[in-house]
């Protein structure tokens, strides 16, 4: 679905991203960690088209992301990115119907709001669809945010695939809310197969537990990719953080 070739980002002489080659498969769930500064989040925004690489190109479903329109790539392609502000008070409601503005002119229809009303049940949040969003805490507007996420890409688009890009998504919610999530979106790429995530963690349970391919950064190139029974281990762990993982525990 999504392929890289040979793609690099320099800014003020600092190379970003180095010569970072990938497949990510359709309907997978791939998740890219490493440590501070690794380049994490430079690569998801060259994914997602807000930086232009220096070097090498993204292959959307093998097109080219640069000679696909941002209003098309917008009608199949969400991304919720770090800390997300808003300086002006909207109510959740409104939010989440921004999600569905690349699918609409003039005013929304019926569809478009049925599915904000959906969106907003399934992550929990329609109960509070009046409020003001800068009231909200800094889990319940992440929540908000994948509800208008969702609301972006709820349905199929003849002839395309979906792509869902999440830079930290889990960061301000409390552990029932980070595996609710996960499980949430989960069960959504079951009844979308055509659907990809493709997302940046630090959490290396969740990682384990819910990706079928890891990608380690470290220093802004690729330190190892693959199937993650094979990548996420002891050595790999070692090398890229620093730390000695003995035990893995997980929630059910
Ligand atoms: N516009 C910029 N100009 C100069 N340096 C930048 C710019 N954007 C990012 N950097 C630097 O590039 C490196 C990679 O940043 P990036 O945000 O991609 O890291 P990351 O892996 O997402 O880190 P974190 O886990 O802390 O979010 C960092 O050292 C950062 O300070």
């Amino acid at each position: 679905m999504i392929t890289l070739e040979n793609l690099s980002f320099e800014k003020s002489g600092k190379q970003l991203v180095q010569d970072v080659s990938a497949n990510f498969e359709k309907g997978k769930m791939h998740l890219i960690l490493g440590p501070n500064g690794a380049g994490k989040s430079t690569l998801i925004k060259l994914i997602s088209g807000e930086l232009k690489p220096s070097n090498g190109t993204v292959l959307m479903d093998e097109k080219n992301l640069h000679h696909i329109s941002i209003k098309e790539q917008a009608k199949i392609r969400a991304v919720l990115s770090q800390n997300i502000e808003l300086s002006f008070p909207l109510d959740v409601s409104q939010v989440v119907l921004m999600g569905r503005f690349p699918h609409y002119e003039g005013s929304p229809n019926s569809l478009d709001m049925r599915i904000c009303e959906e969106s907003m049940k399934l992550f929990r949040v329609d109960e509070m669809r009046d409020r003001n969003y800068l009231t909200l805490s800094g889990g319940e507007k992440q929540r908000v945010q994948f509800a208008r996420v969702f609301a972006q890409i709820w349905q199929p688009v003849q002839g395309k695939s979906r792509l869902l890009l999440l830079d930290e998504p889990l960061t301000f919610l409390d552990v029932f809310y980070q595996y609710d999530l996960m499980d949430k979106i989960r069960e959504f790429m079951v009844e979308n197969p055509d659907l990809t995530v493709l997302g940046v963690v630090h959490d290396l349970n969740i990682a384990a537990k819910y990706s079928d391919t890891i990608m380690l950064l470290k220093n802004s190139k690729v330190f190892a990719k693959g199937a993650s029974d094979d990548v996420l281990n002891e050595k790999n762990i070692y090398e890229v953080f620093g730390v000695v993982v003995e035990n893995k525990f997980e929630i059910k």
